[in-house]
């Protein structure tokens, strides 16, 4: 489990990034509130994003598929980020693969700011190939944890996430009505990734 490598430590420390990433239900907005909780318990100032776009659960709100929530601010663009940002030591951001190529610089300005930035974002779209600005964020930050949801068809490590629907977009808002975790293999079974 990751443990904070430095909270309310005097001189306030520099900042960093954090990403955690994986597939569809695998606990990445679970992980993000567990942060963010704890940042709050130790009573350090906490701000959330995310991507106007995402309006699957609450037009607000940070949701997880277990509804756990927390309160976020939606905006429409990363650079938006930056001046809601000023007043916070803490800088939570979702759904990171959503955002706009501008996410890896806005990150590296907070956390040289002295910012906690914790991003969480899904490394691969439904095609399992990169998803959005999440490699450069992956490279870019001090730590990275991968979560795995259980694939729902074999009950192994789930790292894909199988899009159920005929819809050739990248972006597709969804649920279990158009996505399942699945492991490598019950993945490529029904995907052109079999070769
Ligand atoms: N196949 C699955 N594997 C793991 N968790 C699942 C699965 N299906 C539903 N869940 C639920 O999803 C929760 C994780 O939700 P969430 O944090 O929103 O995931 P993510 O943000 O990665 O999509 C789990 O705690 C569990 O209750
Ligand atoms: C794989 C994939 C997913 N999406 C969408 C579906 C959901 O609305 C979000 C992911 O939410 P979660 O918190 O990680 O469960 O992304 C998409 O638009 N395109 C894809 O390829
Ligand atoms: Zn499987």
């Amino acid at each position: 489990m990751f443990v904070e490598p430095h909270l309310n430590q005097a001189p306030a420390p520099v900042g960093w990034i954090e990403v955690i990433c994986g597939a569809m239900f695998s606990g990445k907005t679970e992980e993000l509130i567990r942060r963010i909780r704890r940042a709050k318990i130790a009573k350090q100032k906490v701000g959330i994003f995310k991507p106007a776009i995402d309006t699957r659960y609450h037009h607000e709100d940070v949701v997880s598929h277990n509804a756990n929530s927390i309160p976020s601010v939606p905006v429409a663009n990363a650079a938006n980020i930056l001046p809601l940002a000023a007043e916070y030591e803490v800088v939570g951001i979702d759904e990171a693969q959503f955002f706009d190529e501008q996410l890896p610089q806005v990150a590296t300005t907070l956390a040289n700011q002295g910012k906690r930035v914790i991003i969480a974002g899904l490394d691969m779209d439904y095609q399992g190939k990169p998803f959005g600005c999440m490699p450069e964020l992956m490279a870019i930050a001090e730590f990275v944890t991968k979560v795995h949801a259980i694939c729902v068809r074999c009950g192994a490590l789930a790292s894909y996430s199988f899009r159920k629907v005929a819809a050739a977009d990248t972006i597709l808002l969804g649920e279990t009505d158009s996505y399942e975790p699945r492991c490598r293999r019950c993945f490529i079974s029904e995907t052109s990734q079999r070769q």
